[in-house]
């Protein structure tokens, strides 16, 4: 059973004529913009922002019309991946790099659908390390700051071992906390630190997840009324 591929599908039916869709990034989004991508084939009017230059192309081989972020206005429905989903929706996002982006798309949208499968679905974030997009200017000096909040950081390398940038040119820090008590809490002490852009946790963001699970029952969970 391909679970990533159930829950994008079916966040697709959510997507209507004339809407402005925020696409997100990853293998999960990857699936979901495919799906838009053969609704426009076959007659559906959408516009489109991408969450990164991968999802950008990936879209336009879909001929789905794509918008520079400055020209968007509100988004109607952004669909993108997670790392991990808490039971109050809160999230880690940014194992593939595309965090600032994401969560810019996702400030700027009345509906936020976040597809998973049912093993991203934690009682507690942090198993996941959390990823932290930073300056590369003193980044060392960064790193060492996020050391002292009790994780583990890790400066992301690419497969070939060079490091690993941004789509905004900067670096990413994965943080190994095992465990967060406080998401809320440290996502703000994290985001005070000097040199840092932005971090992977996305509190009180989503609307609603689409849980695909292996029996091939698929679940929506839905965010109390924070955002409508
Ligand atoms: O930066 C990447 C995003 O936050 C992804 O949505 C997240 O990492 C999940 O990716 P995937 O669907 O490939 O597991």
């Amino acid at each position: 059973m391909n679970i990533k591929k159930l829950a994008a599908e079916k966040a697709v039916d959510w997507v209507e004529e004339g809407m402005m869709v925020g696409l997100g990034t990853g293998s999960t989004a990857a699936y979901a913009i495919e799906k838009i991508g053969e609704r426009v084939k076959q007659g559906l009017h959408i516009r489109a922002v991408a969450t990164s230059v991968q999802s950008e192309n990936l879209a336009r081989e879909w001929s789905i019309p794509i918008i520079p972020f400055a020209e968007v206005g509100e988004i109607d429905l952004t669909i993108d991946g997670a790392d991990e989903v808490d039971p109050n929706l809160n999230l880690i996002k940014g194992g593939g790099g595309a965090l600032l982006r994401e969560k810019i798309v996702a400030a700027r949208s009345r509906q936020v659908m976040i597809i998973t499968g049912e093993n991203k679905v934690v009682q507690k974030l942090g198993a996941f390390p959390l990823p932290v997009e930073v300056v590369t200017f003193a980044h060392e000096w960064t790193i060492e700051k996020l050391a002292s909040f009790g994780c583990k950081p890790v400066l992301r390398q690419t497969k070939d071992g060079d490091v690993f940038k941004t789509d905004n040119g900067n670096y990413t820090v994965d943080c190994h906390f095992n465990v967060i008590e406080d998401a809320a809490r440290l996502h703000h002490q994290l985001n005070n630190i000097p040199g840092v852009v932005d971090n992977g946790l996305f509190i009180n963001m989503a609307s609603a997840v689409v849980v695909a699970y292996e029996s091939g029952v698929i679940e929506v969970l839905r965010a109390p009324a924070r955002r409508s």
